[in-house]
């Protein structure tokens, strides 16, 4: 094949495998077969050692990369990564919202989001492409674990940006998470090979960002949900459903049920709600977070030394287990 066509058909190799991947990963509704995938890839492949030259950053080809890092490189946050306060109970909510209307005295619109139980990661993307991927850390200093979250197929590479917001740089901050399936079939596969299980999915998903070889990463069924805006130049935000309405017209997974509320007795109803239902969620939730919707009313309400005053986590009562052994209930 000649030098142009090569380059033209690499082009449209990549556009259309990236398109499947969204469709599959991101909005969890392929279109194509896997064999008919295979073939796709198989063909960007050899087009690709034939012509490396085409190669770009932002190749369905790049995800699984390079060689088993020696340690890895630290990366300071240009926007410190918070934690969350907690709430276990309605009169520590109702607290909560008491103290956001007297400090920002007027209406509040809240956001409300299921408490991904995974861990968080902040991506940094320059003109679009991803550049860096780090873990919260201390929520100051993180780990460079950019090659690890490349295999993640629900993180795009590089992104499409709607015509009126193109950020030259964004940070884009998530939970990386195991589904409780992806889990149970991991721990299978450790038993059978006589390795330690991994004692929660959390813990599942930590193993395997923090790996220092990616393709073991890449073995690992990680998905994601982003749900914050860290450090962003070139466009503006005025309320946090626009951040996530922003993040899915970008191609990147957004929780569905999250929920903006007017009225805070249906914030407090809807955290309730979950405490039966989170068990029919394909991954665990270990809490609901509630946001303040205004970024203005957010600033005036500022941070303590570890966490805003605009959120706050409800957080499940412990499931109460029983398992009843020889007749005996064990609580
Ligand atoms: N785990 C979550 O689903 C989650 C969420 N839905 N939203 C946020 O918002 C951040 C933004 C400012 C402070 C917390 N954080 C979340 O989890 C983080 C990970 C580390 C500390 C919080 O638990």
């Amino acid at each position: 094949m000649d030098k142009g066509k090569a380059e033209a058909r690499i082009k449209d190799l990549r556009e259309k495998i990236n398109y499947h991947n969204k469709q599959y990963y991101v909005y969890d509704n392929p279109v194509i077969s896997d064999a008919e995938y295979d073939k796709l890839m198989r063909e960007l492949e050899s087009l690709e050692r034939e012509f490396p030259e085409f190669v770009t950053p932002d190749s369905p080809t790049q995800r699984v990369g390079g060689e088993p890092l020696p340690a890895f490189r630290q990366v300071t946050h240009r926007v410190p990564m918070m934690s969350l306060a907690d709430a276990f109970d309605e009169g520590e909510l109702k607290d909560f919202h008491r103290r956001v209307t007297e400090a920002v005295g007027q209406d509040v619109e809240y956001v409300v989001e299921l408490k991904i139980d995974g861990l968080a990661i902040s991506l940094t993307y320059e003109n679009g492409l991803l550049i860096t991927a780090a873990t919260r850390g201390d929520g100051v200093v993180g780990e460079d674990v950019t090659q690890n979250i490349k295999t993640i197929k629900s993180v795009p590479l590089r992104l499409d940006f709607p015509e009126d917001k193109k950020p030259s740089i964004i940070e884009v901050r998530g939970e990386v998470y195991l589904p409780k399936e992806g889990f149970r079939k991991l721990n299978e596969e450790r038993e059978d090979m006589e390795l330690p299980l991994f004692a929660n999915p959390r813990n599942a998903a930590a193993g395997s960002l923090r790996q220092l070889d990616p393709k073991i990463t890449a073995s690992r069924p990680l998905s994601t949900f982003m749900y914050a805006l860290g450090h962003v130049e070139g466009v503006e935000f005025t309320k946090h459903i626009e951040v996530l309405e922003f993040y899915k017209t970008c191609g990147f997974r957004v929780n569905p049920d999250i929920v903006l509320f007017k009225n805070f007795n249906d914030v407090m109803d809807y955290c309730m709600s979950w405490r039966e239902k989170r068990d029919t969620l394909p991954y665990e939730i270990d809490g609901i977070v509630i946001k303040v919707n205004s970024l203005e009313q957010q600033r005036i309400l500022g941070f303590t030394a570890k966490s805003p005053r605009w959120a706050i986590a409800y957080k499940f009562p412990a499931e109460q287990k029983t398992t009843v052994i020889n007749d005996i209930i064990v609580r």
